[in-house]
């Protein structure tokens, strides 16, 4: 209990501090309690708040403390098995925990059930609003404005009422770097030094870190994981640093501990890492990280180059979520098939790896392309396969002998990028004219089609190859950070910037090319100032007063119809002209002639990778060419991927394959008829005159109306709300993701959980998205 006398002090040490200059304050407590001294004077000043007048816990009703509790989903899962770890820790220390959401109110709980009124009755319960502009400094509120770990000890906190609690806070954040919650230890009786906090701010520290990290962990779980650091008996449990990468080496996520140190390991100036290749940020240890992945091998001691060259121990595992899904649905034992494919790797002898071989001595044991191998050799392979075997290959092995180098992942240059689509070919001959010209290019196509493949093309077809090429991805940057990562700052022009200010990404590309992916989700007061970089070639660093010049080819990319953006107002006209100097409609896969030869080059890319491998049977092939390939050649990839692993020494066979792939999915052209033609191709020589008669090869609206059940269900939707059917006049039919969200709820059978696990969202979001495209389950209708 506070007893009146020390109130009353405590209320008099609150208003002399306030009153003096922060600098003479601050300089009167211990260093690591300034931050609370400023959140006194923000209490008095911004928030209105007298120390003298009690502010009694503010504990939100039920309902809405449900409502916080759903925007975080799956996270208070995570946070939770973290929390009942660490209380285990320190309920005997007399510690509670707290979890709080990124406006302060408590999420979660834990607490000793006998101390249960005493905890409510200080706020430390759930509903409980630790927001600073209500409860006044106190670690949680204090934590979320300093976005950093914090003790709170006794007579720091602002409220006279909580002078008795000791509390350490410390943030978490999402994988983009957002600010998401709040985690608290905290006490109603202590000691009264404040050194006596020491461990339970460390323990704070520790398992926000690991609550975030397994959050980070789950969120990419379809991704390529890599972990850094310092010491090699740690690093496979709990990385310092941890980056997501994609099967291209892209880095799609950076923890914390990456996005504060990446730069500064790899040597180069600060910026976000996202969208960054693994390879680009860290050349001289390519090979390693390369071969980590790849081979599945234990921790391995790697030079990253930067950082004075210091060593770092690295390991690197493959996506978790893709091998057990497509495991129970094949009914198949992992372990096997990877030890299928380690064992031909190895060149164990003997059995299928060695029959696997004597299929190939005609070759020379050289990579053959795929699809390159005589026929009667394919089916001498197949036959020393398997006697009970008696589907043929339609696609030939790939050497196990010459397995690729392990090295960057490499980009397909421009005359990899058709076989003989016609729309394809006619595409890539328009953009060996356009390569050589100073002309801004725009994409179109559906995700996963190859746009930034394509812009990579185009790159190093053209003068400015061997000059940067610097891809940002302009929906995954959360907008708060999207205007430093382009434009760059000067020192000290934000908060939350490094000292010596950083170079955006414009600058980065100045002489080469810039490319804009998902361009049609670039915040509309940054599409202003893109378009003055655009227009008078120069960029104006955040705190800077003079613009500094660049040179930049800049190609954009994008799924959606940015003219509809124009005409609903949320893409600017002007810079949709500057960006369109030529505009570039990629086919969808389900949409070109040369799928064969595409399955062909990317399981020859996949099989080399792999070590070598058996090839695919005639059944297995059929299988992938029925199939609509909603993801494009990234699905694709993955499926081939896959199929090599499950089939282990011998060939990819129907069997292989996830269920959907080929088994009567929504028809070629469907898609996109309904998608309002995002798989058409071809090239138009402005944005103004792109039609139809433009595009020999767009899909037949006609033919694509009834094609299959689902299609046929919106064509029935359009005319009145049915039962599970969109509201058409709610969804903008253009929208490609609507449709995959629809057709996921449908195979979920309206299972919004297992929805959002199979779309890898949160169930908030899919509820979002439901709202805003008036989307409705047949249950609720
Ligand atoms: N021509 C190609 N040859 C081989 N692989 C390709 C080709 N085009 C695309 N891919 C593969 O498909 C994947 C997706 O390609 P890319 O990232 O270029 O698509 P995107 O259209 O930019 O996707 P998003 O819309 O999601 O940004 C790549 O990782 C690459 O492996």
């Amino acid at each position: 209990m506070v007893s009146p006398a020390e109130r009353a002090r405590h209320i008099d040490n609150v208003f002399s501090m306030v009153a003096r200059p922060e600098a003479e304050a601050t300089q009167t407590v211990h260093p690591e309690a300034t931050p609370l001294y400023r959140s006194w004077a923000r209490c008095v000043t911004t928030h209105g708040l007298d120390p003298a007048r009690p502010t009694p816990a503010r504990i939100l009703p039920q309902q809405q403390v449900r409502e916080h509790r759903e925007r975080l989903d799956d996270f208070l899962r995570v946070a939770r098995s973290g929390m009942e770890d660490m209380y285990s820790r320190v309920a005997d220390l007399g510690y509670m925990l707290l979890l709080t959401d990124a406006a302060g109110i408590t999420v979660d709980y834990i607490g000793n059930p006998s101390q249960e009124d005493e905890l409510r009755g200080a706020g430390l319960y759930l509903g409980a609003d630790w927001n600073e502009a209500h409860a006044g400094t106190c670690g949680v509120g204090t934590c979320l404005i300093e976005r950093r770990p914090i003790t709170c000890h006794q007579a720091e906190h602002f409220d006279a009422t909580h002078i008795a609690l000791t509390c350490s806070s410390a943030p978490l954040f999402d994988p983009t770097g957002e600010l998401l919650a709040v985690l608290d230890v905290s006490a109603l009786r202590s000691p009264v030094g404040r050194d006596s906090q020491h461990l339970a701010f460390q323990l704070a520290c520790m398992y926000a870190q690991r609550i975030e990290d397994a959050n980070f962990l789950r969120h990419f779980r379809r991704h390529w994981i890599l972990r850094l650091g310092r010491g090699a008996g740690l690093v496979d449990v709990s990385g310092e640093v941890i980056f997501a990468f994609d099967e291209d080496g892209v880095i799609a996520g950076a923890n914390s501990g990456a996005r504060a140190r990446a730069w500064g390991m790899a040597g180069l100036p600060g910026q976000s890492p996202v969208g960054r290749s693994l390879f680009e940020l860290f050349p001289a240890a390519a090979d390693g990280i390369w071969r980590l992945a790849r081979e599945g091998r234990g921790i391995d001691e790697i030079v990253l180059g930067g950082e004075a060259g210091r060593r770092w121990y690295a390991t690197a595992s493959p996506p978790r979520e893709r091998w057990r899904e497509s495991a129970s649905a094949l009914g198949r034992g992992v372990r096997e098939a990877v030890d299928a494919v380690q064992a031909r790797r190895v060149g164990v002898s003997g059995g299928a790896a060695s029959l696997c071989n004597a299929g190939m001595s005609g070759h020379d044991g050289d990579a053959m392309p795929a699809g390159a191998v005589p026929r009667d050799a394919r089916l001498g392979h197949a036959g020393a396969q398997s006697a009970a075997r008696d589907d043929a290959l339609a696609i030939g092995p790939v050497a196990a002998r010459s397995p690729r180098a392990p090295q960057a992942p490499r980009h397909p240059t421009l005359d990899r990028l058709a076989g003989d689509d016609p729309a394809m070919t006619r595409l890539v001959a328009q953009v060996r004219r356009l390569a050589s010209w100073r002309m801004n290019v725009l994409v179109h196509g559906e995700t996963g089609a190859g746009k930034e493949v394509l812009a990579r093309a185009i790159h190093a077809a053209g003068p400015r190859a061997e000059r940067p090429f610097v891809a940002i991805n302009c929906a995954a940057i959360p907008d708060s950070l999207i205007e430093s990562e382009l434009f760059g700052y000067l020192p000290g022009s934000f908060t939350g910037g490094r000292a010596k200010g950083a170079r955006g990404l414009i600058q980065q590309a100045d002489g080469g090319t810039l490319f804009l992916d998902e361009i049609g989700d670039m915040p509309l007061h940054l599409q202003t100032r893109l378009l003055r970089v655009i227009s008078e070639g120069e960029v104006l660093p955040i705190g800077a007063d003079k613009p500094v010049p660049v040179d930049l080819a800049i190609v954009a990319a994008t799924h959606r119809e940015l003219r509809e953006r124009v005409a609903a107002g949320t893409f600017r006209e002007d810079l949709y002209y500057r960006l369109a100097g030529a505009t570039l409609r990629l086919p969808a896969l389900r949409d070109r002639a040369d799928r064969q030869w595409l399955i062909a080059q990317l399981y020859a890319d996949e099989a080399a990778a792999a070590g070598g491998h058996a090839g695919i049977t005639e059944a297995a092939l059929a299988r992938l060419l029925a199939h609509d390939w909603p993801g494009n050649l990234r699905e694709l990839r993955n499926v081939l991927r896959l199929a090599i692993v499950y089939s282990g020494a011998g060939p990819v066979e129907a069997e292989h394959l996830p269920e959907e792939v080929g088994a009567g999915g929504m028809r070629s052209g469907a898609r996109a008829g309904m998608a309002g033609g995002a798989g058409r191709s071809g090239v138009a020589s402005g944005p103004g005159i792109e039609s139809d008669a433009a595009h020999p090869h767009a899909p037949d609206d006609g033919a694509s109306a009834g094609a299959s059940s689902i299609a046929a269900g919106f064509a029935a939707s359009r005319r009145a709300p049915a039962a599970g059917h969109v509201d058409a006049s709610a969804v903008s039919l253009g929208d490609g993701d609507v449709h995959r969200l629809v057709e996921a709820l449908r195979r979920n059978r309206w299972n919004v959980s297992t929805t959002a696990r199979e779309l890898a969202i949160c169930r908030a979001t899919i509820y979002r998205q439901m709202k805003r495209h008036g989307i409705v389950s047949p249950n609720h209708q």
